[in-house]
Formats: C-alpha cells, sequence, structure tokens
C-alpha cells in the first residue's frame, strides 16, 4: 500500500466515472508523504485540494457504483459493480474483489473545471458565491450591526438635546457615550472583517470563475470558434467587470433596502407624520433608477459589444505589425481604430449624459428630502407635536435611508449595466458548441487505432455556404502512408482536420477503428491522433515547455534523442540557453523552419497510433526536410497511419498511396505508382519524367498540373 497503488487506483476511479484527470494531476502528491493504509486517500485529497472523500458504510447499492475501495490485504482498487452477491468486479483488472467486513469504500466528486449545469453565465458567478457562506454570513452581521447602529447614534442624539442638554445629566451622558463608543468599536472590528474576509473569498471566487471560463474557452469545438479570437478574449475578460459589481461594496448596499421599511417605521414612531417623507422619497428614488436603467441599456450593450472589437483590432493590429508595415497599412488601420472608438464614444455618450441627470437629480432628491423633514419637522416642534431631539434622530435615520444608498445607485447602475452586456457575451460563449470529452457519454476507449472510414462527410466553415469538403467514401487501413495533394484551397488541411476529429462534419461520419471520432472523448483521441498544424504555432514558454507540451514525463535525454534525428540539435547547440531557450508568443524568436520542426519534434516525442501532418516540411531545407522524413519512417509501427498534406511532387514515393483533392472532393485515389503514372507527362521515348515541381490540381474535373 504506497501512494502509487492509491494513484492508479484514483486514474481507475476518473476513467470509471468518465471524468478525464489533467495530465500532471498527480505532481503535488511528490512533495507529501501519504500516510498508509486507508487514511491514504484524506492526505491525498487535501494535498490535491480537492473535495474531501465521503464514505460509503455497509454493503454498497449497484447504484453507488463505480466506488473507490480499500482492502487492508491488498490495498487500493475501484469496484465497479456486483459480480455475484459476494463478489465484485475491478476496474481495469481481470480480477474480482471478494466482499468483507473490513473493506472500506469511498466516493469522491473528482474535480471538473466544465463542470457546469449552467447555461447562463450569472449562475457561475451565483454558484461560486454560494459555496462561500463565511463572508456572505459576515457580510449579513455587519449589514444588521451597521443599520442597528445607526438607530443607536440617533436615539443617542434624541436623548442628549432631550434629557442631557436639559437637565444638564452628565451621568447619563457618560453612559449614553460609553455605550456608543462601544457599538461604533464593534461596527468598526466587523467592517473591518467583512472586507477583509471578503476580498480573501473574491480571490477565490475570481480563481474559480475565471477558471471555469478559461476551460469552457479552451474546449469550444475548433470548428465553432468566432472568428474573432481578439473580442472573444476581450468577452471573455468582462467576467472581471461582473466579479467587480458582485463583490463591490456597493452591491452590499442593497442588503440596507429592507431595513429602509425598520427606519420608516423607527421615523412613524418617534416623528409620526415625519415618515411620510421617506415614505414618498424612497420609491421615487426607486422609480428614477429603473427609469436610469432603462435609458442606458442600449447604450452599455451597444458601447460593450463595440468596446470589444475595439480589443479585438488591437490584438490584430499587434500581431499583424510585419505586414502592416510591409504594406503600409498603418493609416488604413488607424482609420479602422479611429472610427471604433468614434462608435464607442457615440454609444457611451447617452450613457454618461444620463448617468450624470440623474447623479444631480438623486442629489437633489436627498437635499429635498432633508429639507423636508428639517422644516416640517421644525413646525411639528415649535408647535410641541414633537420634541427637538426627535427630530434631529429623524433627520439622522431619514439621512440614512436616503444616503449612502441613494447616492450611490446611479453609478451602481451604470456598473450594472456594462456587466449585464458582459454577462449576455459570456452566455454567447457558453452557448458554443464543446469538444465531445464535456460530455457524459463520450466514448473512451483503451486505444484508438483501426482502419479510418468516412462516408458521405460534409463540412462548411462557419458562415460559408459552400462546403470546404465533401467526402463521399474514404478507407484507410492500417499501416498506409498517404500523401494528400492538390491546388491551394481544395480542401487538404479540412480534410486533415476531419481525420484528426478537431473539426466534425456536418453531415456524414469520420470513424476510427469502428468508433465515431465526433463521439470520442477528446483527450483520448489527442493521446493515439498526432497532428501537426500546417501553421506550426509556439506558445510562450522555454523551447523544452514547446517541445514536452502536454507529454506528461518527457526527460531532457528523450528530447535530445529525437533531437539529433531531427537535426534539431543543431538548432539547440547554436543557442547558449539551449532548451531554456525563451520563446515569444505564437512561436516569435524561432525560424518558420525552425518551429515546423518543433511541430514534427512534438510528434516524434509523442508516438501516436495516428500521424497526419499538413505540410509539415514546406519550409525546411532539402536536407532537414530529408532527415525530418527518415525520423518519421523510422517512428512509424507496421500498423501506424500516415497521412501527410504536401505541394511537392519529389515527395510522392515515399507514399504508399496518394488522395488528389480539388474543390473540397476527392478527385484521385490509388497507389502512387498509378497516381503518379497518370500526373506525370511522358518523356520522349516513353521514360516518365522524375517527380519534381509542386502539386496543383485545377478545378476542372481534378487534373493534375
Ligand atoms: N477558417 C475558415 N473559415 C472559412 N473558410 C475557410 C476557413 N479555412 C479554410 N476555408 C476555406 O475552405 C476551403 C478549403 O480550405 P483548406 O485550408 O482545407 O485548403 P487547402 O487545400 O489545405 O489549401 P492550402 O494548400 O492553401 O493550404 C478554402 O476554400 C478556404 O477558403
Amino acid at each position: 500500500m504506497n501512494g502509487a497503488d492509491i494513484e492508479r487506483a484514483m486514474a481507475n476511479f476518473a476513467r470509471a466515472t468518465g471524468k478525464p484527470l489533467a495530465p500532471q494531476w498527480n505532481a503535488e502528491l511528490r512533495e507529501v508523504e501519504l500516510a498508509e493504509g486507508v487514511d491514504a486517500l484524506p492526505g491525498m485529497v487535501a494535498a490535491l485540494g480537492w473535495e474531501p472523500a465521503r464514505r460509503v458504510s455497509g454493503r454498497p447499492r449497484p447504484d453507488q457504483f463505480p466506488l473507490l475501495a480499500h482492502d487492508p490485504g491488498s490495498g487500493w482498487a475501484v469496484v465497479q459493480q456486483w459480480d455475484d452477491s459476494e463478489s465484485m468486479a475491478l476496474v481495469g483488472e481481470r480480477a474480482s474483489l471478494p466482499y468483507h467486513e473490513d473493506l472500506h469504500f469511498f466516493t469522491i466528486d473528482l474535480p471538473d473545471p466544465l463542470s457546469s449545469d449552467a447555461d447562463r453565465a450569472i449562475s457561475v458567478f451565483w454558484r461560486a458565491i454560494k459555496r462561500r457562506k463565511q463572508p456572505l454570513i459576515m457580510a449579513g452581521i455587519a449589514t444588521v450591526f451597521a443599520n442597528l447602529l445607526t438607530l443607536a447614534t440617533s436615539l443617542y442624539s434624541m436623548q442628549l438635546y432631550d434629557r442631557v442638554i436639559p437637565l444638564a445629566s452628565f451621568d447619563t451622558l457618560f453612559v449614553l457615550t460609553a455605550g456608543v463608543a462601544f457599538a461604533l468599536t464593534l461596527d468598526l472590528c466587523l467592517r473591518s472583517l467583512r472586507a477583509i474576509l471578503i476580498e480573501r473569498e473574491a480571490q477565490d471566487i475570481d480563481a474559480e470563475v475565471s477558471e471555469f471560463f478559461f476551460a469552457r474557452a479552451q474546449a469550444i469545438r475548433l470548428d465553432a470558434r468566432p472568428p474573432g479570437i481578439g473580442t472573444m478574449a476581450a468577452q471573455l475578460r468582462g467576467q472581471e467587470q461582473i466579479r467587480q459589481v458582485l463583490s463591490s461594496g456597493s452591491l452590499f448596499m442593497l442588503a440596507d433596502l429592507p431595513f429602509a421599511l425598520l427606519f420608516i417605521a423607527v421615523i412613524a414612531m418617534i416623528g409620526g407624520k415625519l415618515a411620510l417623507v421617506p415614505i414618498i422619497s424612497l420609491p421615487l428614488a426607486i422609480i428614477f433608477a429603473m427609469i436610469l436603467s432603462r435609458i442606458i441599456r442600449k447604450g452599455t450593450d451597444r458601447a460593450q459589444v463595440s468596446g470589444n472589437r475595439k480589443n479585438g483590432m488591437l490584438v490584430e493590429a499587434l500581431d499583424a505589425t510585419e505586414t502592416v508595415k510591409a504594406n503600409r497599412g498603418g493609416w488604413f488601420m488607424m482609420g479602422r481604430w479611429n472610427r471604433l472608438v468614434r462608435e464607442i464614444h457615440h454609444y457611451e455618450d447617452p450613457v454618461k449624459r444620463a448617468s450624470a441627470v440623474a447623479s444631480s437629480l438623486f442629489s437633489t432628491l436627498q437635499q429635498a428630502a432633508y429639507v423636508a423633514i428639517m422644516g416640517w419637522g421644525a413646525y411639528l416642534a415649535a408647535n410641541g407635536q414633537i420634541t427637538t431631539g426627535a427630530l434631529l434622530a429623524c433627520s439622522i435615520i431619514a439621512g440614512r435611508i436616503n444616503g449612502p444608498l441613494v447616492a450611490q445607485l446611479p453609478n451602481l447602475i451604470v456598473q450594472w449595466g456594462y456587466a449585464r452586456s458582459s454577462l449576455q457575451a459570456l452566455d454567447g460563449i457558453l452557448k458554443l458548441p464543446l469538444d465531445p470529452a464535456t460530455s457524459a457519454g463520450a466514448l473512451r476507449p483503451d486505444t484508438l487505432s483501426g482502419a479510418y472510414a468516412i462516408r458521405d462527410a460534409v463540412f462548411a466553415y462557419p458562415a460559408t455556404q459552400r462546403p470546404a469538403a465533401e467526402i463521399e467514401t474514404l478507407q484507410i487501413s492500417p499501416g498506409e502512408k498517404i500523401a494528400v495533394v492538390g491546388g491551394i484551397g481544395s480542401g487538404k488541411s479540412t480534410l486533415l482536420k476531419l481525420l484528426s476529429g478537431l473539426y466534425s462534419p456536418q453531415h456524414g461520419t469520420v470513424l476510427l477503428g469502428g468508433l465515431d471520432l465526433g463521439q470520442v472523448a477528446e483527450d483520448v483521441a489527442r493521446r493515439h491522433i498526432g497532428y501537426v498544424a500546417q501553421d506550426a504555432r509556439l506558445v510562450n514558454g522555454t523551447l523544452r515547455d514547446n517541445l514536452a507540451m502536454g507529454l506528461g514525463d518527457v526527460g531532457d535525454e528523450d528530447i535530445m534523442e529525437v533531437a539529433r534525428s531531427t537535426r534539431l540539435d543543431t538548432m539547440i547547440a547554436a543557442r547558449s540557453e539551449g532548451l531554456a531557450l525563451q520563446i515569444q508568443e505564437g512561436g516569435r524568436g524561432l525560424s518558420g523552419g525552425q518551429r515546423s520542426l518543433v511541430g514534427i519534434h512534438r510528434l516524434l516525442l509523442a508516438r501516436p497510433d495516428i500521424w497526419l501532418l499538413d505540410e509539415p516540411t514546406s519550409s525546411l531545407d532539402q536536407a532537414t526536410e530529408t532527415a525530418a522524413l527518415q525520423a518519421i519512417d523510422d517512428a512509424l509501427a507496421d500498423d501506424n497511419i500516415m497521412v501527410m498534406v504536401t505541394h511537392k511532387l519529389q515527395l510522392l514515393p515515399r507514399f504508399t498511396r496518394v488522395i488528389a483533392m480539388a474543390n473540397g472532393k476527392i478527385v484521385r485515389d490509388g497507389p502512387t505508382q498509378d497516381v503518379l503514372r497518370e500526373l506525370l507527362p511522358p518523356r520522349p521515348g516513353g521514360a516518365r519524367s522524375s517527380p519534381e515541381g509542386t502539386v496543383t490540381t485545377s478545378r476542372a474535373g481534378g487534373k493534375i498540373s
């Protein structure tokens, strides 16, 4: 019974429950010493920061499986179901576990950042807030206390005017002041505690919510992603705005609203008819607030949309600086930028005007309520209907009703207007379809290999009418090495993405080993299907990070061994930082050829069952290309499938079969020799010319020239 034992059981449990664990999920366990036996589980769960495991007592019922089981004799395992009345089938092992009294069973909610039954963004925030009861309770207590304190200070003033001053009763003054001082100190402590707690929890909520949206954005199906990446990034950042509004002190002011009724009742008790002033002014403020929120709604929505587009344009302009500069496109971009800025101002202007007018209106309302209380109160006091102290107390309490709450309403409404627009944008992102890994019914086979079978597959990019790929039928058997050729825009890359499962056809099916790729869990598909994109992009980090990304424990020796075969070692040796070479966003810092080589290198480290390469050698020199292709050939197992898109005719003899595409359709498909015979014009004297040059297929009939 050691750490590895329980880790293996946990991996089996994850498999059985259909929730993938992160690649390095157990990295933090290396630092901790797990207890022996059944006590290992709580330690492990605590170290990983997961929800505690729940014990299942007695004989497990059929609906409780799968369960983690601990047997004092054989250690940890995962039980799947009852085999018979006395033994249970184990997950990942062929044996069964006999039931006995010393077995302990547990279940655990594995973390899944994407799990949410919420289809509205606001539910994600509420779920995170509701999970943290402590600050909410504290905020509630502090609110109650702050409001009671208002009553205490106003009654204190009343006593001073009515009892202490007329009678010079200093003992009463001392006792009252001590009482109020104590209440003030308590209030200070509670408020500070509330602020600290809210700030701490706000960070946790922020982490939870941003993890959810980040994971969600990453899990969106590639073929469903909106084209404006910068715009989408701005929409995702809108969550910060929402979080700020939700955790801002001004929102807690709303909790004061019910106390307004209590205050009005107290004013009625001590000031009689004076209660009419807040009875009129408070609803008036609320009606003004509702009107303001209606007026600004359209403006905030449109300003937010334009703001997000502006962010998208900024990202695009910075990303494409080279092209923009080289083509003297600076003025063109500047024109677009200025138009967007003007558009935002155009939409924001009415919001600003309405909020400025509302602020003045609210401030006038406050002053008017004060004057009404004091003026009418003075009249009542002069007539002896209320005391001077009662008048003062009423003015303090009425100030509390109309004061902070009403003063902050316009600002809060504008903030909420923008937050609401951000929520709408996030709702839109939540509606985008996800990779199959997230659905409970995703297939999780142990291996994903065998033959490909595409039938009547039609794929069109979003917002385009014409299909980019229409494949009536395509069979690929294990062991085949296929080249895909065709003119630009003929659908080669799209076919490769369909084979990778990154794109799903809108009609028809892509089967691999008899399984519909659209139903296979994303992590399983990525483990078995290797794909090098045409535009191999790298991410910010070291060269080592980029080479070993998603591959778990890959050592430097493995990396260097592969590097020797691809000639990447020459580049690594030429840089003093070696594998620690810092790569900037998008792979800046490496040449185009070096970036391609990193993509090929990654695949060689991953050793998938299916190798899909989109023009991987188009930017390599001849010697490096030969070395890289040889390394791939050497790494391919007999039953592996390789499909490579290429424009280079001279590479075709390396493949067993060639598929030629035109207009999204397969127009030639056959053994390399047969297709080459059709491609190459016969030389004078009967011999065929050597395969050189690039391959293009004309639109009509797919003739290759
Ligand atoms: N993201 C996209 N959105 C809309 N249309 C697209 C998108 N990507 C490609 N297309 C269109 O789909 C068709 C097929 O594109 P694809 O990238 O598969 O061609 P290709 O044969 O790989 O071309 P190339 O040899 O130039 O790389 C083209 O007409 C292209 O304009």
